[in-house]
């Protein structure tokens, strides 16, 4: 960014170039008006920050002179003064100063500068999807978009916009509309369908566009779900400003979104397998065994072991093991549906928690699952499992009511849950394991194994 600073005193000029000394900025500076409005004939900086009394004439002088140099139009000018009577100030931001700083603040001129700086030196890149009816304006925002190397799909009715959106599978980062458009959708009627449509459109920011800058519309607009708002005919520069904060407050809250999500896969992923972890299971078995329970639905917890996994490790080392555990893992996965639970319990345990099926169902899922795991010999290693089963099956919980209800219980009044599931399993497992390995065994909890 370049900064160029008209101050008379060269110890305050070197204060400042002092101050941002840090920061990715060139500092041209004159001594005196006439000078400083001489360079600037030649010289476009990023900001220009000027002292009041500058020798040879005041700041308001500098700045209606500056005026006729219509190419620094749209260049902040920044006021250094050390005069904070609300009268002057008032005087100087009509006189036309962007911001007026106390010549004492560094740090509040150095945050200004700093922001400046980034907004400067933001090269993003963007795609628009640009909603106008008049040719001669979507020509004249279109060049200006394109100015900045953006990429620009211009359409002219709300019903191609929609098209255009429901179809695209590289997401546009801003949609840009006027409020009357051609066909019958207007600009209105295509934020509510950018804004309640499915969920790769749903936050894309909105820029509303229109030539009534009234009060009224501006918040109903707004209301609807626009991010912002700007009346025709508009600066370039304030177009530009407008549109990159969207762009870039979506970005923002996509990045935490994508932070949120990486933490929530530290937290509940097994990094080996890309399975839940025995974090998730506890946060989750309990609540969903739970709601299965209260709708009388069955749900059963699968518990799988690797046989003589010690062994594996021992002749084939910890890497061929860790080869087996993320065989398994996909075994589990490929033979489950959407909404059970599949975890890595810890070492070579896994937890699968199904709803809904009855005994026998469960009891072919478990088969399936040990045959695979038998045949699969990843890396030529052969390896079996024991699987523990706990089903408490629809059928069995309806003659579990009637039971409890013969002896005049209720099914709150007996323990069915994440933990008497797990023990139950684990028995399971452990009569499998008995019983030679490489087997199923089930305990339907009325009719326990142990
Ligand atoms: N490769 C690998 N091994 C692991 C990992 N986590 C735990 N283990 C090993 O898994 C083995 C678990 O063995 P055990 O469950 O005690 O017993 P086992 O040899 O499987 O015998 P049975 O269960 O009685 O059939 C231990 O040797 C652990 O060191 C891992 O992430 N990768």
């Amino acid at each position: 960014m370049n900064l160029f600073i008209v101050d008379p005193s060269n110890s305050y000029r070197n204060v400042i170039k002092l101050t941002l000394s840090n920061e990715d900025t060139q500092i041209t500076e004159a001594s005196n008006g006439n000078d400083g409005l001489a360079h600037l004939k030649n010289h476009k900086p990023s900001a220009i920050c000027v002292a009041h009394e500058l020798g040879d004439m005041d700041s308001f002088k500098f700045l209606k002179k500056l005026k006729l140099n219509k190419s620094l139009s749209n260049t902040p000018k920044f006021l250094l003064t050390s005069n904070s009577s609300p009268d002057f100030k008032r005087q100087a931001y009509d006189a036309g100063f962007t911001e007026i700083f106390i010549k004492s603040d560094f740090p509040t001129l150095k945050r200004a500068l700093h922001s400046l700086m980034v907004y400067a030196t933001l090269n993003i890149s963007a795609r628009v999807l640009y909603v106008e009816d008049t040719q001669s304006t979507a020509d004249f925002t279109s060049h200006i978009m394109q100015s900045v190397g953006w990429k620009v799909k211009h359409v002219k009715s709300g019903e191609e916009a929609a098209k255009i959106l429901d179809n695209t599978k590289k997401p546009f980062d801003i949609v840009v509309t006027d409020l009357v458009l051609e066909g019958e959708v207007s600009g209105i009627g295509l934020i509510n369908l950018i804004r309640q449509g499915n969920e790769r459109i749903r936050d894309i920011p909105i820029l509303a566009v229109s030539g009534w800058n009234d009060l009224l519309r501006q918040v109903y607009v707004l209301k609807h779900g626009a991010g912002d708002f700007i009346a025709k005919p508009f600066n370039e520069t304030d177009f530009l400003a407008r549109a990159i904060n969207l762009i870039m407050g979506k970005r923002a809250r996509d990045e935490l979104i994508n932070q949120q999500e990486a933490l929530y896969q530290k937290a509940n992923i097994d990094s080996l397998t890309g399975i839940n972890n025995r974090h998730f299971l506890d946060e989750y078995a309990e609540k969903l065994i739970k709601s299965a329970l209260a709708k009388n639905e069955g749900v059963t917890l699968m518990l799988l072991d690797i046989d003589q996994f010690k062994d594996i490790n021992d002749m084939m080392g910890h890497p061929a093991g860790d080869t087996i555990l993320k065989t398994v893992a996909s075994i589990l996965k490929n033979n489950s549906h959407s909404n059970d639970i599949i975890a890595r319990y810890g070492g070579d345990e896994f937890v699968v928690i199904i709803k809904d099926l009855n005994q026998q169902e469960v009891l072919e899922r478990a088969e399936t699952i040990r045959q695979q795991v038998a045949e699969a010999e990843p890396l030529g290693i052969a390896a079996t499992c024991s699987i523990g089963l706990a089903c408490h099956d629809k059928k069995i919980a309806l003659q579990l009511v009637e039971l409890l209800a013969s002896i005049d219980q209720s099914p709150e009044d007996i323990e069915l849950n994440y933990q008497a599931l797990f023990k139950a399993a684990d028995h399971s497992l452990y009569a499998a394991k008995k019983a030679g390995r490489n087997r199923v065994c089930m305990n339907n909890l009325l009719n326990p194994t142990q």
